[in-house]
């Protein structure tokens, strides 16, 4: 006996079935129910289904503005039927494309409509598990606040906030730019027994360097020119909470030596003021510059970085998150696709290759643009690599078996040196190779400098 149909939806808009309609939809285990034009589907199943819209029906034509709103329900796989006329009516040809996964134009038998229908039905609900897996990985036990991760890389960065959340120390998080230094350091906070007081974040880069002492300690009234009233500084507006300070590689010397005396007293002084505050905050600071660098050039106190670098976190760069990059943008897709002025099926195939073959060098922030300006331009309703501008990078182009090797030897060594701080003799030893064989190699593919990732200094 053969096994009966899995129940489906179906929203059907248009005149009375027909009763051979009708009865097919039975056998094919469709539920149908009529939907009269007359409201705005307001908060609609959740749930897969198909739809079924006769641009034939009067009440159809008469109502085209709320047929859109309907279309729009982005849970419904739409098929439209027309006669071949209404075709060359270009707010139906605009409503069919933009909106419909099929069209089926007028007479047709059954049999071609309920084929039509259960593709569109099935794009639907691999469209809602795309979405799903998104928020699978969000909502997952191992996910972090806003992060989504799922691969190796992100479930020890989220066990490693867990861990220093659990503690009062000062973290450094080191990785490249975009990768989600911010987000770390709000989830280690959401985390942390201080939750519920405040978390402030300085940009130590993108303030001007004779703005910093004040922005950092505020002003009493009269400091200077233009203190017409007292300002209360960042780090007091932090008391009881976190202070995440961003970019602290760029912190200027004389506030480095500022904010080590914070540290070391606890108290603040602001500017024109002759009495010290108290003040309680965790520190938490960021950066995408090469320490070790900036500290052998004279450019960062080896003092403040030892006070700041009491436990570290180490971003993964994007292009280390395996298929987390194709997750990662999906979940942009459809948390941006209002901004398109049609409905999107997702990604074609080639913008998925490009996703898994370009380096990411801006990381998820690049990511997250690249989607934006491409759920914006594309004009099919799939977004295709070269929406994300990364056409070049679609085609699997045909390698040797040295080039396979090259391309295997570069990652691998990339990785190493990623995970060991670009110190070559521990990466070496990691890849079992001598270091004079690994310096060898990283000259012969040019990556001493170019491509050995930014922030690594080489030992
Ligand atoms: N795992 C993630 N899941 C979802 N969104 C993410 C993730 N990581 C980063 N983002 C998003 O990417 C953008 C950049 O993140 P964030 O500002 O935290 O990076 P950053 O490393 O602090 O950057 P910068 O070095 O430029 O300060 C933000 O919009 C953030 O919400």
């Amino acid at each position: 006996m053969a096994a009966s149909p899995l129940p489906r939806h179906l929203f059907y808009v248009g005149d009375p079935l027909t009763l051979e309609l009708r009865s097919l939809l039975d056998t094919r285990g469709w539920t149908v129910k009529s939907l009269e034009l007359d409201r705005e589907p307001g908060n609609f199943s959740s749930k897969p289904s198909g739809g079924l819209l006769d641009f034939s029906a009067r009440n159809v034509l008469a109502n085209l503005r709320l047929a859109e709103t309907w279309l729009s329900v982005k849970t419904v796989g739409w098929l439209a039927l027309l006669s071949p006329a209404q075709l060359e009516d270009s707010t139906i040809r605009r409503l069919v494309r933009d909106f419909c996964f099929d069209y089926v134009t007028l007479p047709a038998s059954g049999e071609r409509i309920l084929n039509a229908l259960g593709h569109a039905y099935g794009i639907a609900a691999l469209h809602d598990a795309g979405s799903r897996d998104a928020v699978d990985a969000k909502n997952d036990s191992n996910a972090e606040g806003d992060m989504i991760g799922s691969c190796d890389a992100m479930l020890a960065l989220f066990r490693a906030i867990r861990k220093v959340a659990m503690t009062d120390a000062p973290v450094f998080i080191s990785g490249e730019s975009g990768t989600g230094k911010e987000l770390t350091a709000v989830a280690i906070h959401a985390r942390s027994v201080r939750r519920n007081e405040p978390f402030v974040a300085i940009n130590c880069g993108a303030i001007p360097a004779h703005l910093l002492q004040s922005e950092l300690f505020g002003y009493e009234r009269g400091a200077f020119t233009g203190a017409n009233q007292r300002k209360i500084g960042r780090v007091e507006a932090a008391n009881g909470g976190t202070l995440f300070l961003d970019e602290i590689g760029d912190l200027p010397l004389e506030s480095q030596a500022s904010l080590l005396r914070f540290l070391q007293e606890r108290k603040i002084e602001r500017l024109g003021g002759h009495e010290s505050t108290p003040v309680d905050v965790r520190i938490v600071s960021a950066t995408h510059v090469d320490m070790q660098t900036a500290m052998v050039e004279g450019r960062f106190r080896s003092d403040l970085y030892h006070r700041l670098c009491v436990l570290q976190i180490e971003e993964p760069p994007l292009r280390a998150r395996g298929k987390d990059i194709e997750l990662l943008a999906r979940h942009m897709l459809d948390r941006f696709e209002k901004d398109a002025s049609r409905r999107l099926r997702g990604f074609a195939p080639d913008a998925i290759a490009a996703i898994h073959n370009y380096g990411w060098p801006g990381n998820v922030r690049e990511l997250i643009n690249r989607v934006r300006r491409a759920i914006v331009m594309a004009e099919g309703r799939l977004i295709g690599a070269n929406d994300l501008e990364l056409g070049e990078f679609a085609e699997c182009v045909p390698m040797s078996l040295a080039q396979a090797r090259e391309v295997g030897e570069r990652q691998a060594i990339e990785m190493a040196l990623l995970r060991n701080r670009g110190r070559v003799g521990d990466a070496a030893r990691e890849l079992g190779v001598s270091r004079v064989t690994l310096y060898r190699i990283l000259s012969a593919y040019n990556m001493r400098d170019a491509e050995t990732p930014s922030g690594l200094g080489l030992d």
